[in-house]
């Protein structure tokens, strides 16, 4: 390890290591599900890390953030009830809040530290918990989701960590179960769902799970994130039976100076970049996982 600087090494990514260079550490905790660590970085500005893996950084979390919540929520005519599922660190409330259709956002979220940490040192962030639309439960999802009544969302997000540690439970075919069930007919599901060039096992184990479970349309998508591995992340957008969706066309463009979030305007998403971004899987490259 250089002084000075943090590495992501993980074997997750094998034989590779994202580094940022290391001003001051900011903060260093253990909750009962993860280290919990923020640093100031030269060039990224602040930096939320959990047991040892990048969640976010202040320069480049506007992609990850943006293009996870206007994917799907772009994808439906009028989204009213909104599940977000992980994102504890509130940047995907934030961006569900500029959607004026929404009435109502709930949040799981199972570790309560990351949701103090990122108040304290991520306000611009945190600014999604202040949204009056949004009810934060600190619980596991794959049970929140269990005790939610059928048909309940017409969207969910899941904001999750990596297939290791709490996060498990969320790549697995019982979790999209719950979601589905959870989804209005015609709903829509986004997760985090990795890289392309590191994760395809992990990628065509959820793809064959999702095309059992969700009988609407299910594609791929992804976006550039310097600061994650591979320097790219993935998402599943998946629909339910009804309605048809069609996520290289969003139906319900959101307007770039949306009131909800005066001075605060879009840095990553827009139309042309969400339908562009947006392959059926067969149509990824078959990329050699390691050489
Ligand atoms: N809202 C924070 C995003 C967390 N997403 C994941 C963090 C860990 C990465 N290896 C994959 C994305």
């Amino acid at each position: 390890v250089i002084p000075g600087w943090f590495s992501e090494i993980s074997p997750m990514w094998p034989g590779e290591a994202h580094s940022l260079k290391v001003e001051k550490i900011l903060f260093q905790g253990k909750s009962d599900y993860q280290n919990v660590m923020v640093f100031q970085s030269a060039t990224y500005g602040k930096v939320l890390v959990l047991d040892g893996v990048i969640q976010l950084t202040e320069r480049d979390e506007c992609a990850y953030q943006e293009m996870i919540t206007h994917l799907p929520l772009c994808s439906i005519p009028n989204p009213k009830k909104v599940l977000v599922i992980g994102g504890g660190d509130g940047g995907v409330l934030r961006e569900v809040s500029r959607h004026a259709s929404v009435e109502k956002i709930d949040i799981c979220e199972i570790d309560k530290m990351v949701v103090d940490v990122s108040k304290q040192f991520f306000p611009d962030i945190a600014v999604g918990f202040e949204d009056p639309r949004v009810t934060l439960h600190i619980g596991d999802g794959v049970a929140f989701l269990k005790a939610a009544p059928e048909g309940t969302y017409d969207a969910v997000i899941v904001d999750s960590s990596d297939p290791i540690g709490p996060a498990q439970e969320l790549f697995e075919k019982p979790f999209f179960e719950s979601v589905a069930r959870a989804l209005r007919p015609g709903g829509v599901v986004c997760t985090q769902a990795e890289s392309i060039w590191l994760h395809m096992h992990i990628i065509e184990d959820i793809v064959v799970n999702c095309r059992q479970v969700f009988k609407g349309s299910v594609n791929y998508a992804w976006t550039t994130v310097p600061t994650y591995p591979s320097g790219m992340i993935g998402f599943m957008l998946c629909s339910t039976e009804g309605p048809s969706v069609d996520f290289k066309h969003p139906v319900n463009p959101i307007d770039e100076n949306d009131s909800q979030h005066a001075g605060r305007p879009l840095k990553f998403y827009n139309s042309e970049v969400g339908c562009s971004n947006t392959c059926l899987l067969s149509l990824t490259p078959k990329l050699p996982q390691r050489w």
